[in-house]
């Protein structure tokens, strides 16, 4: 089937003659959008998905949750603020990036603006995409685009350029078929304590791994023991050492372990499939990342294992959310567009108090499997859908929203003092 002349061929006002060649947005239901090139020339083909926020592009591009996806953005003009420089904190975290790198598949936009200014941009959208070698489609009515996207849902889609015959093949599985965690997760275990880090093998024994923790701990006590304050709360006197996150690591936002940093714990960063359950940890942490949580089931009998322990307090976010519901049993399905923006309403259960939170996810917990011992945390305003849980008796919750932002509204940052104050052994 020839799918461009099926449906509906829609050209967008012309860009000026001379600028990026001619493209094509060829959607699985054989709409065709019509566009200019920006940034990288290259044909890729993902989940088209959109999003409404007005800014962050910098953020959502190097966001793991989007790999396998052509980013979408509503908001017509796009590139005007530039790009941050790419530097690196000497803990090995990117300043003002999310990742070390482009996760989404491509971006697509109704204007890009190739004039930029602020403060702290050192490039343009368009010289850092061909860096990363991530193309962009400028020119494409993206308010028609989502319109198709809501009725018909998220569906796979291509970019092919007007000089390049159509091979015809999607080159890529289904999105939901293919496990991106595994892609994006570290490779290695990367422990982050006050500016420091350190790598560490997930080939080597827990009784070692602990040992390699412990040194790194006493090496940031002594760092700091001019200027240590004994009242911190983060600073377990009888172990001698600050307080340990474990961060299963699906696609994390370098904002969450800032955050988490940032409230004076040491963080240890895990590969999505590691079994930690051997660490000496006090707090357990489940990050977003990108496609269907039911490619992720060693990440959920690992939380299984780590629940035996009743007292240990475990958060989680977005994908977070999603692997916690599955161990505690319950089922996620697939929203039919997802929400991804900065101004997604939830209402905190229980009581009259809702947030405005970003977002970026397409599947959600189905609120009518969560067994007895869980409930609904918070709930969307919009569709009703589950937007976090809690258990009933155990310090275990999570949100399916983004409280550290990045970016986007940072009203719902409190969830990490929560969660540290558990870890700190009281609340
Ligand atoms: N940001 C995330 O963690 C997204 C979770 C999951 N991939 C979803 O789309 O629902």
């Amino acid at each position: 089937m020839n799918k461009e002349n099926n449906k509906q061929n829609l050209t967008s006002s012309p860009l000026p003659a001379g600028e990026g060649k001619g493209v094509r947005l060829l959607l699985d239901d054989g709409t065709v959008f019509h566009g200019k090139s920006f940034g990288y020339e290259k044909t890729v083909a993902g989940e088209v998905v959109f999003n409404t926020a007005m800014t962050g592009y910098p953020e959502s591009l190097t966001d793991p949750s989007y790999a396998g996806q052509l980013m979408t953005l509503t908001y017509p003009l796009v590139g005007n603020y530039g790009v941050p420089p790419f530097t690196v904190e000497p803990n090995g975290l990117a300043t003002f990036m999310e990742s070390g790198h482009i996760h989404a598949e491509a971006i697509i936009v109704s204007d890009y603006s190739e004039n930029y200014n602020h403060w702290n941009a050192v490039e343009s959208l368009d010289d850092w995409l061909k860096r990363e070698q991530v193309p962009g489609i400028t020119g494409i009515d993206t308010r028609e685009l989502t319109k198709i996207l809501r009725e018909h849902g998220v569906m796979m889609g291509k970019i092919v350029f007007d000089d390049e015959p159509d091979s015809g093949q999607w080159g890529v599985d289904n999105y939901g078929d293919i496990n991106y965690v595994d892609r994006v997760s570290c490779k290695d275990i990367i422990a982050y304590a006050g500016t420091e880090s350190l790598h560490l093998s997930v080939d080597a024994p827990a009784a070692q791994l602990n040992a390699q923790l412990s040194d790194l701990d006493s090496r940031i006590l002594n760092l700091n023991s001019g200027s240590l304050n004994l009242n911190s709360g983060s600073l377990d006197l009888n172990s001698r050492r600050k307080k340990r996150v474990l961060l299963v690591d699906c696609g994390v936002k370098t904002n969450i372990i800032r955050c988490l940093l940032k409230r004076d714990v040491t963080v240890v960063r895990v590969p999505w499939d590691y079994d930690y359950n051997g660490l000496e940890f006090d707090g357990l942490f489940i990050s977003n990342g990108p496609g269907d949580p039911d490619t992720c089931d060693a990440a959920v009998q690992n939380i299984r294992k780590a629940m035996k322990d009743e007292a240990l307090p475990i958060f989680g976010i977005c994908m977070g959310n999603q692997l916690l519901a599955k161990a505690g049993g319950a089922k996620i399905y697939k929203l039919k567009y997802g929400h991804r923006s900065h101004n997604q309403p939830v209402r905190m259960v229980g009581t009259e108090r809702c947030f405005i939170t970003s977002q970026n996810h397409g599947y959600a917990v189905d609120n009518g499997t969560l067994n007895e011992d869980w409930e609904p945390l918070f709930i969307n305003m919009n569709d009703g859908s589950n937007e976090g849980i809690r258990h009933k008796r155990n310090p275990w919750f999570s949100a399916q929203f983004h409280p550290e932002a990045a970016s986007g509204p940072t009203d719902t940052e409190f969830l990490f003092d929560d969660f540290v104050k558990l870890v700190m052994g009281g609340f």
